[in-house]
């Protein structure tokens, strides 16, 4: 499609700055919104269309989703609901609800939060009673925290969801398990008998994705509702367990992997901003006899911004290694190979965080070096900041996620000392972890932080088991060691982080032109410099790095920004966001930044007149002593 269509759908869009529209209103317009880019964005190739025609169209499908995904009360539809019915139904399950789910016949979501739990999944109190007589599942919420709370579209978009409730067979629990419910009428929309629906209120972000809340009253669903790949419930009510009870989870690490994806596109989205507003924003006169300099030529600013083009490849680069491994392992689920289902769960618990937590960390960085106008919602960082921050929580809590990754750790390093082998991601525990010489090459670099991940670990296993010595119960040694179990999980994450962006650059780097091999390799440089500075602490304690080396590594830092300096704009540039997308006053490619908050404000409804009616009503009565 060409430029004024996009541009069209654009602005038929957005018509009404958002700032100022109510929260139903909010909510309405992005319904709009999504209906709209879901038809463009599923207006299919057909086969007569020429090649440069499909361009065209691939093109447009990548725009709109881009623009349309992140806040759209169909988010769940296509992140969670279609996954679940993929990862759990049976063949004949998917072959059914995949071709409604795909041609939004019905809009799905995911409920598995519920008011009371949200981490504990064992925990969960909604109950799916199995009644043999009828063939049905009995859902019912017992009590108030029970109710679904937190699923996106629940409120009000979806018409059928995913419950993941616990499996009752005479009075018998089973577990927790995925059912297809639908919740509202499909012709009238109005919730079905025995479903109580409604919307949990403004949040800090994520404000249109219309999450809701779900209770049930002794609501039925016929057995073949419950999405049996993994387990299976026959009509006699005789329950047959699957290889794994954890492979109900398989979403929520399919979600974990394309969340890390998502922080590289949310951080590149961030620094786009920051970085075309600091090349236009002049201010301040350290030389008397010279212009104001660009912001973007303090070397502060640059040590604010140029870290996060590198993460942003980091993680992108993460993702996609990460996403191959996903890929791989769910073949083999597939066929029944279940054992690198631990390590692939340890992975994504520990990229998954620390992806979230540095890109939250450096979208706030992105804001703050953009002054007041930074603080203006028509520069896109708060409400980016508001979508990023989210993550940390959903899909699996970060500090949970880390414990959990640390649960792997543990058990690895218990066993390496056994001498059961190490494999994968987890190999290099076994290496030397004592450092004769600092050795400030990159990979140098990264075998340290290997080695700071080793001692973290090995320590830290060292505290629990002398806990337990001591007569502390394993549960209770656990809690009390769980702060330098979470950074040894970190330690573990930072070093895979370092080591999969340094080696899945150096495979590229072969096919890459000389000057952009050049530039690459310095955000590489930067990224490992920049991360042994912020650990030196870990690094003086377990990597033998003197003071005179942490000299250097300044030294090098610093160089590496200067370096960088001249391609910054060029490297977000790269990142290829349109206008559209990025949808900031701040960061518009023409750099018109100034016109562009002033045109903003003027669509403040403020400002539609000189004087407010406020004025005659209390101000003048109030300063005239008569109110
Ligand atoms: C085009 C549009 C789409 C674009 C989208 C782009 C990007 C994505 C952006 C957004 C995503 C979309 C929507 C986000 C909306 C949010 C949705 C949600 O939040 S859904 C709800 C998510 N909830 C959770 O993640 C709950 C977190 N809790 C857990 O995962 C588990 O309960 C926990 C804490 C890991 C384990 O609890 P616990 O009871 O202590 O232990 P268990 O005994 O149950 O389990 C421990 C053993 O089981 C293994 N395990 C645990 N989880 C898994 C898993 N997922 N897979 C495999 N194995 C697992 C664990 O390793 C332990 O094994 P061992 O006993 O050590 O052998
Ligand atoms: C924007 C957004 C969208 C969401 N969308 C959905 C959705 O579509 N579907 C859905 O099902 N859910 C959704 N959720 C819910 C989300 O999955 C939960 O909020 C998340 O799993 C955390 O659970 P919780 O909120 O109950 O917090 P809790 O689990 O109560 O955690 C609260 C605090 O307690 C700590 N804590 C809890 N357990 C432990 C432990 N074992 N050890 C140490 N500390 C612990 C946590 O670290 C955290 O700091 C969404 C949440 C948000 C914010």
């Amino acid at each position: 499609m060409d430029e004024q269509k996009v541009l069209s759908i654009k602005g038929l869009l957005d018509d009404t700055p958002e700032e100022y529209l109510s929260h139903k209103e909010k909510y309405e317009n992005s319904i709009r919104k999504s209906v709209l880019f879901y038809k463009t964005l599923h207006s299919t190739e057909d086969e007569n269309m020429s090649v440069d025609e499909k361009t065209k169209l691939n093109f447009r499908n990548i725009v709109t989703s881009a623009i349309f995904k992140d806040n759209s009360p169909f988010m769940l539809h296509n992140s969670m609901f279609i996954p679940t019915i993929m990862g759990q139904g049976t063949d004949e399950q998917r072959e059914y609800w995949m071709k409604r789910a795909k041609n939004m016949e019905i809009i799905g979501t995911y409920a598995q939060t519920e008011l009371g739990h949200g981490t504990f999944i064992r925990g969960l109190e909604t109950q799916a009673t199995y009644d043999p007589d009828t063939e049905e599942f009995v859902l019912h919420s017992p009590v108030l925290s029970s109710y679904k709370w937190w699923p996106g579209g629940l409120a009000h978009t979806a018409n059928y969801c995913i419950v993941m409730a616990r499996l009752y067979i005479k009075g018998k629990s089973h577990g927790i398990h995925p059912f297809m419910v639908q919740i509202r009428d499909e012709e009238t929309h109005m919730p079905l008998p025995g479903i109580k629906l409604g919307e949990i209120g403004a949040k800090l972000g994520f404000n249109t994705v219309n999450n809701g809340f779900l209770g049930f009253e002794n609501h039925r669903i016929s057995r073949d509702r419950m999405l049996m790949k993994n387990a299976q419930v026959l009509k006699d009510g005789t329950f047959v367990a699957g290889s794994n009870s954890k492979l109900t989870y398989g979403t929520m690490v399919y979600v974990r992997v394309l969340i890390v994806s998502n922080m590289a596109n949310m951080l590149a989205k961030a620094v786009t901003i920051a970085l075309r507003y600091s090349a236009i924003r002049r201010q301040s006169q350290p030389k008397p006899d010279e212009p104001e300099p660009q912001i973007l030529d303090y070397v502060t600013q640059q040590h604010k911004l140029f870290i996060a083009i590198a993460s942003s490849h980091a993680f992108y680069m993460n993702a996609m290694w990460l996403w191959e491994i996903y890929y791989s392992v769910s073949l083999q689920l597939a066929s029944g190979k279940l054992d690198n289902l631990p390590e692939l769960h340890a992975l994504a618990c520990c990229l998954k965080p620390l992806s979230t937590i540095d890109a939250t960390a450096m979208i706030e960085k992105c804001r703050l070096a953009c002054g007041g106008h930074g603080y203006m919602l028509s520069a896109n960082l708060a409400q980016t900041y508001g979508l990023a921050t989210a993550a940390y929580t959903y899909e699996g809590e970060n500090t949970v996620l880390l414990l959990q990754a640390a649960r792997s750790l543990v058990k690895a390093w218990v066993g390496h000392v056994k001498g059961r082998p190490l494999k994968g991601t987890m190999a290099y525990l076994a290496g030397d972890s004592t450092v004769k010489a600092w050795d400030g090459s990159i990979d140098g670099i990264i075998q340290s932080f290997k080695v700071v991940a080793i001692r973290k670990i090995s320590s830290v296993v060292k505290i629990l088991q002398d806990y337990e010595k001591s007569g502390l119960s394993p549960e209770d040694a656990w809690n009390k060691a769980s702060v330098f179990l979470t950074a040894a999980s970190e330690a573990h994450g930072r070093a895979v982080l370092l080591s999969v962006y340094k080696s899945e650059m150096d495979k590229r780097a072969a096919v890459l032109s000389p000057p952009l091999r050049k530039v690459l390799l310095q955000l590489v440089d930067l990224y490992v410099t920049y991360w042994a500075l912020e650990k030196v602490g870990d690094m003086l304690l377990y990597a033998s790095i003197t003071d005179k080396d942490v000299d250097e590594l300044q030294r090098r830092y610093i160089e590496l920004l200067a370096a960088i300096r001249p391609n910054a704009v060029g490297l977000v540039d790269a990142f290829d966001f349109r206008d559209e997308i990025l949808n900031s006053t701040l960061g518009a490619y023409d750099g018109r930044a100034y016109e562009r908050l002033m045109e903003e404000a003027m669509k403040s409804p403020l400002n539609a007149e000189p004087v407010n009616q406020t004025f005659h009503k209390y101000l003048k009565p109030f300063m005239r002593g008569k109110l």
